[in-house]
């Protein structure tokens, strides 16, 4: 056969490939289930069919009829006329016992659960790698914002100074109603989950466990980097209060959860979930609601900034519709840093914080090494404490009613004076 119709064949295999209808298997039906559901019925020309639905609940009421279901997701698992399963279920172990048996099975899957693929993320490459099927997770980070394809695809071969960002709509959401309408935080919750934003259990949000999954994730395309999540401080806002609010106000300046990953001198990463005082200077100054928005550094393009949806049904079915198509086109990440040399992860470093608590004991649990500003009447102080230190104690700051925003300012915890540039680039 000559190269021109070999040529002509792979390009009418490639062409039949493209035109026949993806088989989907869809796992939950919850928010993001239906947005996809809905954006594919709005979309036949799409070229994907949901062919099987699996639910949990045999009892929920639902929209449509009880045919439509099946309630077994295992079932999904077995039936060999599906292309993709997309996996958008609120279970994280579930999640993973039934995305690693698809990878098992060689197939592609998408999902959208940050907290599976924080967990697991170097078990599923190798799962991947080693049966030959493909997983994708653009709606695990940021909804609707392409961050990882950005990352894995367009900035995989470029170093990057920082990636920071708001990755949680829920919290800004909330952060966003107290600081416009003066809105109670319970009150600003409550809608933040009947607009589909928040995770089942909004304490994933509100204490920045979700956001710290999606850093983890991020790390891993921006920089190679295999975290647990234990290892990245999470701070969130369940002990906001309008006197944090305030203050921040009154110095021009808005309450914002940023994750930050930041390269140090020596090769060095570090990587942190807490409350920021962003000021409007930074693009993220003016991502409000449950948008979110992500700067990135990088060595030669220099800054780069993506804002969009965050959370909700439409926003995050269109990132997976986004990886049905990649999937369609037989694309798969990349992990190009994965295969550059290795970084040293550190919490070896000193951050300046505002902090408001009336317990002295965490106070002095701390350990502040340099004391900024303090005001006795608001029971706020501000300085720099070691990064470890608010790890050993984040716990304990939840509970013991504490508020901690950082200021933006990092230094090295040899008490070193000069302000690393890297890490307050936001
Ligand atoms: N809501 C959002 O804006 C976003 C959500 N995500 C992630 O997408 C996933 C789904 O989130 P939502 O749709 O918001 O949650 P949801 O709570 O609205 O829906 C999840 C559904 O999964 C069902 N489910 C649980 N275990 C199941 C099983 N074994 N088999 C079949 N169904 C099962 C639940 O009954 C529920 O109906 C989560 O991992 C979440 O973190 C990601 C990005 C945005
Ligand atoms: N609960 C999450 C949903 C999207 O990831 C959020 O609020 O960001």
């Amino acid at each position: 056969m000559s190269r021109l119709s070999s040529t002509n064949l792979a390009v009418s295999a490639l062409a039949a490939s493209l035109a026949a209808p993806l088989r989907v298997g869809l796992i939950g039906f919850g928010c993001v289930g239906q947005g996809l559901y809905d954006i594919l019925r709005q979309r036949p020309g799409f070229g994907a069919e949901i062919r099987r639905i699996a639910v949990k609940n045999p009892g929920k009421p639902r929209s449509l009829p009880v045919e439509a279901f099946s309630f077994q997701a295992d079932e999904l698992l077995h039936d060999p006329e599906l292309d993709v399963l997309v996996e958008v279920i609120d279970d994280a172990r579930e999640a993973f016992r039934l995305v690693s048996t698809a990878l098992r099975q060689g197939r592609r899957v998408v999902t959208a659960n940050k907290a599976m693929v924080a967990q697991h993320l170097p078990e599923l490459i190798a799962l991947e790698r080693e049966f030959g099927g493909t997983l994708l997770y653009e709606a695990a980070v940021c909804g609707s914002i392409p961050v990882i394809r950005t990352l894995d695809a367009y900035f995989g071969q470029e170093p990057l100074r920082s990636v920071s960002g708001i990755v949680n709509g829920s919290s800004n959401y909330v952060l966003t109603r107290m600081g416009q309408d003066a809105s109670e935080y319970a009150v600003a919750l409550v809608e933040a989950q009947q607009q589909g934003f928040a995770e089942t259990d909004p304490t994933l949000d509100m204490a920045a466990f979700d956001p710290r999954s999606k850093a983890v994730i991020l790390a891993a395309h921006a920089y190679g980097a295999l975290l647990q999540p234990e290892q990245v401080l999470n701070l969130g806002i369940e002990n906001v209060s309008a006197t944090d609010i305030a203050y921040a106000a009154v110095a021009g300046q808005k309450i914002k959860v940023v994750a930050g990953l930041y390269l140090l001198p020596d090769q060095q990463l570090t990587v942190l979930v807490t409350p920021q005082l962003v000021d409007p200077t930074s693009p993220l100054y003016a991502v409000d609601d449950e948008f979110n928005g992500v700067v990135i550094e990088a060595e030669f393009a220099g800054p780069q900034f993506l804002r969009g949806r965050g959370a909700g049904g439409h926003p995050t079915g269109s990132a997976v519709l986004a990886d049905l198509a990649a999937l369609r086109a037989n694309q798969r990440y990349a992990y190009a840093k994965l295969a550059q040399p290795e970084l040293t992860y550190t919490t070896d470093l000193e951050i300046e914080i505002y902090l408001r608590t009336d317990d002295e004991l965490l106070l002095d649990q701390l350990g502040f090494t340099d004391i900024t500003e303090e005001a006795d009447e608001d029971g706020y102080i501000v300085g720099f404490v070691p990064l470890d230190a608010l790890i050993q104690h984040r716990d304990r700051l939840r509970t013991a009613g504490a508020f901690i925003a950082r200021t933006g300012n990092v230094r090295p915890a040899t008490h070193a004076t000069e302000v690393l540039e890297a890490a307050s680039a936001v």
